[in-house]
């Protein structure tokens, strides 16, 4: 039973998992962070975005999370306590909510490294039912997409290329080959492109 504030009957803490734009851009305060996975599912550029890294007529392309028995899913994983439960939640509502059209499931968080307890976290989806949700394809062709697409938090490469150097950075045993598969499609988009200049 997580602890709760008794004057509140809220958590007095929480661990919030990211696996995307929030493992190198948490955007709110938070007691502690981990590296670590969570299993069952895999991650997928599928979902659309027309707010954050792309807009109406040109959707961006971010990940969410597919259900996959055989699957895990690395990440970071964020605890906030106190008074930061309530900023924190109230932010990615919107951020992740209200922008983002995801919707929030808790799982089972492993941290990296022996004997370390697994905890409960909660986490931010993209469900195939959801309006923004494009769904699968080629790497080549969400690579492109990616190089072409911006939108009111900057390109959608950027979003990308640093979900890919944090992978590289901090969970180097991890052989993402959808996230690395599209790295390379997008980057192949830009050299043709700087090429032409
Ligand atoms: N829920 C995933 C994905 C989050 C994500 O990438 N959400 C987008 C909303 S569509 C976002 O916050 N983007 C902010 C940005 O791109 O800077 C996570 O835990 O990291």
């Amino acid at each position: 039973m997580k602890p709760q504030d008794i004057t509140t009957g809220k958590p007095s803490s929480l661990w919030i998992f990211g696996y995307g734009s929030l493992v190198w851009k948490p955007d709110f305060k938070y007691r502690r962070s981990q590296v670590g996975y969570i299993q069952g599912y895999k991650r997928r550029f599928w979902h659309g975005d027309n707010f954050h890294r792309g807009n109406d007529e040109l959707p961006g392309r971010v990940v969410t999370l597919i259900e996959d028995d055989d699957e895990s899913t690395w990440g970071v994983a964020f605890e906030v306590t106190g008074s930061q439960v309530e900023e924190s939640l109230k932010y990615l509502t919107v951020r992740e909510g209200v922008r983002g059209g995801y919707v929030t499931k808790m799982v089972e968080f492993f941290p990296e490294g022996e004997n370390q307890p697994s905890v409960q976290a909660l986490v931010y989806i993209a469900t195939a039912d959801n309006k923004l949700y494009l769904g699968p394809a080629s790497s080549e062709m969400i690579g492109i997409q990616i190089a072409v697409c911006r939108g009111k938090s900057g390109h959608n490469l950027e979003y990308l290329f640093r979900l890919a150097e944090f992978m590289r950075s901090s969970c180097p045993h991890v052989e993402d080959h959808h996230l690395y598969s599209i790295e390379a499609a997008a980057l192949t988009v830009v050299s043709y492109v700087l090429a032409a200049q």
